[in-house]
């Protein structure tokens, strides 16, 4: 058994980003060699340095049962004045992913001492809030041969559900997303002369207003997608007129159509900008991106089913815009993502988010029953 909130709180501090998260790494696999090895196996891969899997052999394997656990962190600067705040300055577990891996190292030390009837594979994955780690491992077909997986399963932590509630639904859970960057290229120029320069506060300005159009009247009203630009960079200093302006975003839609159809009026938006504005904007957009995540209908029927049943909160859930590189996982390998609740704090991607950590013992006992219950009923039932 490992001490869940030790192991959160030793995660916390060491948040790391995407692709680089060696010293979470180091840490995971420090803790699980300290488990009973009798029936582990351990592995990394060269395409995805930082990621761990381990295998469990089970006793009378007629499948294998995978569960994923994203590594990565943000560059947020952590407010909440914890005496466990991130040590790495200007990046925090934002979005909880040291919960996630907590709880998977939850799972895996029970089912290191109790042998499970069929194979378990954990995956430890980096790089979820881009660059997409699990597309990496999947490509590379890492999970070929022995590693194969039947059904894949994984959570991500919602504020405002009281801790410890599991709550999923049957198909789309999470939109599909693609990033977009833009850049605008004017002419800089003194402040006090504007007719000799050509503004590209002005001109990106009008565009990220123009983009919220898109929403509003290119996508059904019955459908949902959302633009958003996180990132607005322009400028030097007040009096010089900024001759160029970089802009990063990211787009969201529950269908691969409607995502394309966003992609495309961004392109038409930024010709028309570039036509009225005199200036060169340069539209990149992530190809492929985030697939939309999307559950089975057998396999979430039974874990709500279980659940249902189970002692743990449970509640049925709407989809929502949040992304997932466990979407394109999923696509692949049949499973169910579910919501933990991590009760009441700010929302996900904030400084001051802080987990209520009484998630972390209702989500392991409540995964260690739902994957005895899938051994027993069988495969692909
Ligand atoms: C759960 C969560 O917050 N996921 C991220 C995933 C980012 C997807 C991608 N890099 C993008 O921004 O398009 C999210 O922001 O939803």
């Amino acid at each position: 058994m490992i001490d869940l909130i030790q192991t959160r709180r030793d995660l916390h501090q060491i948040p790391e980003l995407a692709l680089n998260e060696t010293e979470t790494h180091d840490y995971l696999l420090q803790v699980i060699a300290q488990l009973p090895q009798t029936w582990l196996t351990v592995r990394t891969i060269k395409v995805l340095p930082t990621a761990i899997l381990v295998h469990i052999t089970g006793s009378q394997p007629t499948q294998t049962l995978g569960y994923r656990a994203d590594m990565d962190a943000l560059p947020v600067d952590e407010t909440t004045e914890l005496p466990f705040s991130s040590t790495h300055a200007g990046i925090s577990h934002a979005c909880g992913h040291d919960l996630h891996m907590t709880v998977a190292l939850g799972i895996l030390a029970h089912f290191a001492t109790h042998q499970p009837k069929d194979n378990l594979i954990f995956f430890f994955q980096p790089a979820e809030e881009s660059h997409s780690g699990g597309k990496i491992a999947y490509d590379a077909d890492v999970f070929t041969g022995d590693w194969h997986i039947d059904e894949l399963y994984g959570l991500h932590d919602r504020p405002n559900l009281p801790a410890g509630t599991i709550a999923t639904r049957i198909g789309t859970l999470f939109a599909g997303t693609s990033e977009i960057t833009i850049d605008f290229t004017g002419r800089t120029g003194h402040a006090a002369f504007p007719q000799a320069a050509n503004d590209m506060v002005v001109a990106a300005s009008a565009f990220v207003t123009q983009l919220q159009s898109i929403v509003a009247r290119n996508i059904a009203p019955t459908a949902s997608a959302v633009i958003t630009i996180g990132k607005f960079e322009a400028g030097t200093i007040r009096n010089v007129i900024a001759g160029a302006a970089h802009l990063e975003g990211t787009l969201r839609g529950f269908t691969q159509e409607d995502i394309a159809y966003l992609k495309q009026r961004i392109q038409e938006l930024a010709s028309g900008i570039a036509k009225s504005y005199n200036c060169d904007v340069h539209v990149t957009l992530e190809q492929g991106g985030y697939y939309p995540v999307v559950n089975d209908a057998a396999i979430t029927q039974d874990f709500i089913t279980y659940m249902q049943t189970a002692p743990v909160d449970f509640e049925r859930t709407e989809p929502v815009m949040t992304g997932e590189d466990f979407g394109y996982l999923l696509h692949h390998i049949p499973g169910t993502m579910f919501w933990l609740g991590v009760g009441d704090t700010t929302e996900l991607h904030t400084s001051t988010f802080n987990p209520d950590e009484h998630a972390l013992q209702p989500a392991v006992n409540a995964m260690i029953g739902y994957l005895t219950h899938r051994m027993q009923k069988g495969s692909r039932s």
